[in-house]
């Protein structure tokens, strides 16, 4: 489960990482000083690519993985997989609302499974599928590309959507992680914490460097330094 004493959570995603050495790659990225491994699920249906499924996740807590695995289902329908993410470890999963058919039911189904719950918007979804299920969600994650691939750039209209989002978690007077994801790197990362922002996704910021921990400690101390 996520750490809710830290303010600030790194979450490498792990599309950018090694596959043909997948679980070296974790560990390393972890030594490195990242919090959460962000597991990304697409179908080549829900958005135009392709990736890994609940083997790869059982096959990294089998390697001795710990820390939290925060999936993120893109696919559609999602229901299905959420007890095979479950099972295979899963501590986190997230969808996106249009790939549902009943919102309140996936996010239940996912908490009675025993992981923590979120939705995710890509950048033209309406915050406003939030208006029913704040009681049920324990991560918002607002994506900062579309969906489907890493390498794309930061969409700047994000930094308003970020604020709005927060707002909406003070109002719900709930602990919620708020999360955000595509194109996250060192120099706009402070940008979106000061839009709201808890909880950061970097995929090609961090694997494409040679030295994850000089990215990731550059990460924090742009966070540090609007403490
Ligand atoms: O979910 C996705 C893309 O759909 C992201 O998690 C990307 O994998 C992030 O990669 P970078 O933009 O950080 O390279």
């Amino acid at each position: 489960m996520l750490n809710c004493e830290q303010k600030y959570l790194i979450a490498p995603s792990i599309l950018s990482a090694d596959f043909a050495r997948l679980g070296e790659d974790v560990d390393k990225v972890l030594a490195a000083g990242a919090d959460v491994v962000h597991f990304d699920v697409m179908d080549n249906h829900y958005v135009p690519n392709l990736t890994i499924g609940p083997m790869v996740c059982k096959a990294l807590r089998d390697y001795g993985i710990k820390a939290p695995i925060d999936v993120h289902l893109m696919v559609k329908p999602v229901d299905s997989l959420i007890p095979q993410f479950a099972e295979a470890g899963a501590s986190i999963i997230t969808f996106h609302p249009e790939a549902s058919e009943h919102i309140d039911r996936t996010l239940q189904l996912i908490k009675d499974q025993g992981c923590q719950a979120g939705l995710v918007f890509n950048p033209a979804t309406s915050l406003s599928y939030l208006d029913h299920v704040m009681d049920k969600v324990d991560v918002i994650l607002l994506m900062s590309v579309n969906p489907g691939f890493g390498g794309q750039s930061f969409i700047p209209q994000t930094l308003e959507k970020l604020r709005e989002a927060k707002q909406r978690i003070i109002d719900s007077g709930r602990d919620i992680r708020l999360e955000v994801d595509g194109g996250i790197k060192v120099d706009n990362i402070a940008a979106a914490a000061e839009a709201g922002a808890d909880m950061f996704v970097a995929g090609s910021a961090i694997f494409n460097q040679p030295n994850y921990k000089s990215v990731i400690d550059e990460m924090r101390q742009q966070l540090e330094s609007i403490k």
